[in-house]
Formats: structure tokens, C-alpha cells, sequence
């Protein structure tokens, strides 16, 4: 039987009318709109396509949302400098630097100079910290998408096997957080993992996200499971063009899960939406003085 599609660009959409409304209430209240400063260096065109969506999704929120773009020329010292002056605006409630940064600059320099209260990516160590310990303020954008995807699919996550494919700070660690969170039993598992495709098949729930175009076939899926698939990868569609992959094999998988996100249109659009909710999350916090 043919999987349910969890529709990513809907569930954004509502998750992005939750947060509209959330910015009227926040206006009424402390009299200011909740600012999110993106900031990207360098000029990879993908990179310049995410980072306008991202400052006009936060303007159509009603937020104040706004974009640096800086040369891939600019010194380690200036971005650093752009950061921390962010850092000190009291008008900034959240504050995103673009990855990746150019080779030249340290990322992890610039990343964990960025105040964890304005952190609305949860990069920084204080924030992974908080979320390993059970105690998330700002947690990263694609696990919180990823776990809302999970609850449109209703699938109970309490006591079954969550396997996540990916180890990266960004998606796979704090998205084994979440699932831990939930009760579920988590394995994290990666390019390493001996037979992969049979611990795959043990999943209940199975979230890939290892950048690698189709790495999960049909094979690694138990009848049933729910596959959400939080890869993007441009690969070449044949006729001179190109197009966007999941790690999941779509069609294979789609006939052996009982719910599936699509490639585009799934993970992609829900990390935008859940990107706003963090800067409104720390608009709150900031406001209310608790950080
Ligand atoms: N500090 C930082 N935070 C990030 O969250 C971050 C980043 N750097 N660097 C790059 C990656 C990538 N990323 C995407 C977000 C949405 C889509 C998205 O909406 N994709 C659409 C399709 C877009 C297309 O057609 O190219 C979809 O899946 O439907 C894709 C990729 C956020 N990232
Ligand atoms: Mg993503």
C-alpha cells in the first residue's frame, strides 16, 4: 500500500499562521516586533536564495527581519565584529549566520560568539548543552520540524525504535534528543554503521539525514514505518538540468512506509517555519528579562 505524504509546505504554513498570531500578541504586549538578523557571507547563489526566503518569511510574520550580505573577502575580525554588535542591539532578538561560512573563516569562532539568548539556529554549545541535559531553550530548526512532521503522522513514539541516520550537531544529535524526549528508543547510527540496512529495517520511526542522494532504499524500511527524510541534495536530473534528492529513495520507500515527507516539500519548508518560532521563542524570553 501506498504511504501517506506528509505534506511539509501545508503543515509550514500553519505552523507559520501560529506564529503570525504569536507576533501580533508579542506587538500588544512589549509595544516592539521580535527582529531576526540573517547574516551571509560570500556569494554561493543556493546560500543567497535560502537567506532572502528566510528574511522575507520573517517579514511576512510580521516580524522585523533583516539581511547582512557581506563579501567572501570579509575578515574573520569584521564578522565577528558584525556578530557582537548584533549581540548588543536590543532591537535583535535572534541572530542566524549563514553556513556554510567561507574556508578562510573559523565557523566555530564565529558560531559560539553568538549570545545563546539571540542563538535561534540552537548552535551553540550552551543550547546543545541545555537540550542533552533535558532542560531545551533553543533548540535547532530542522529537529523541531522533523518532530512536528512526527506528530502530523500521529505515530506513538513511546517505546518504539527511533533509528536516526546522521551524527551532525545540526540534525542528528538534537533530533535523537527530541525522539529520547518522547520516550522513544533511539539509535544514531551513520556512514559507519555495519549493515546499515538492517538496523534501518528494526525502525519504527527512521530519520535520515547523511547528505547522501538515495542512500535509503527500499530494503532498510520495515513495512509500516514512518521515514521522514531531511535530506537536500542537488544531483543531475539528466537532461542538463539538476534536482533536488532526498537520502531517501522516494518511490521505493513510498511503497513499503506507512507515511513518508517528500523531497522538496517536506523537511525544507518546516525548518524555515520553525526558524521564525525560535525568534519568537527568544523574543519572549528576552523580553519577559529571563536571559
Ligand atoms: N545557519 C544555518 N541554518 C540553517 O538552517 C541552514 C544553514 N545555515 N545553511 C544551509 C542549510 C539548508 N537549509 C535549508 C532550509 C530550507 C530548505 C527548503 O525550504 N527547501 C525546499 C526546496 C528549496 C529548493 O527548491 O531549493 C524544500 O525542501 O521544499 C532547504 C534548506 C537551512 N540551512
Ligand atoms: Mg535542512
Amino acid at each position: 500500500m501506498a504511504a501517506r505524504i506528509l505534506d511539509g509546505k501545508k503543515l509550514a504554513e500553519t505552523v507559520r499562521a501560529e506564529v503570525r498570531e504569536g507576533v501580533t500578541a508579542f506587538k500588544a504586549k512589549y509595544g516592539r516586533a521580535p527582529g531576526l538578523e540573517v547574516i551571509l557571507v560570500g556569494d554561493d547563489p543556493a546560500s543567497q536564495v535560502y537567506t532572502r526566503n528566510k528574511e522575507k518569511a520573517s517579514n511576512e510574520v510580521g516580524m522585523r527581519g533583516h539581511l547582512h550580505v557581506l563579501p567572501a573577502s570579509t575578515p574573520e575580525d569584521d564578522v565577528l565584529a558584525l556578530v557582537q554588535r548584533l549581540n548588543a542591539d536590543e532591537a535583535t532578538d535572534g541572530i542566524l549566520v549563514q553556513l556554510p561560512l567561507p574556508k578562510s573563516i573559523r565557523e566555530q569562532r564565529i558560531l559560539d560568539a553568538v549570545d545563546p539568548a539571540k542563538d535561534v539556529d540552537g548552535f551553540h554549545p550552551i543550547n546543545a548543552g541545555l537540550l542533552a541535559s533535558g532542560r531545551p531553550r533553543l533548540v535547532p530548526c530542522t529537529p523541531l520540524g522533523c518532530m512536528r512532521l512526527l506528530a502530523l503522522a500521529e505515530v506513538p513514539l513511546k517505546g518504539a525504535h527511533a533509528v536516526v541516520v546522521g551524527r551532525s550537531n545540526i540534525v542528528g544529535k538534537p533530533v535523537a534528543q527530541l525522539l529520547l524526549a518522547e520516550h522513544a528508543t533511539v539509535t544514531i547510527a551513520h556512514s559507519r554503521t555495519k549493515d546499515l540496512a538492517a538496523l534501518c529495517r528494526e525502525a519504527d520511526v527512521l530519520v535520515a539525514a547523511v547528505g547522501k542522494a538515495e542512500l535509503v532504499r527500499g530494503n532498510f524500511v520495515k513495512p509500516g514505518a514512518v521515514v521522514i527524510d531531511v535530506g537536500i541534495n542537488r544531483v543531475d536530473a539528466g537532461n542538463g538540468k539538476t534536482k533536488l534528492v532526498g537520502d531517501v529513495a522516494y518511490a521505493e520507500v513510498a511503497e513499503i512506509a506507512s507515511a513518508i515527507t517528500p523531497v522538496p516539500g517536506g523537511v525544507g519548508p518546516m525548518t524555515i517555519a520553525y526558524l521564525l518560532q525560535n525568534t519568537l521563542t527568544a523574543a519572549h524570553a528576552r523580553a519577559a528579562g529571563s536571559t
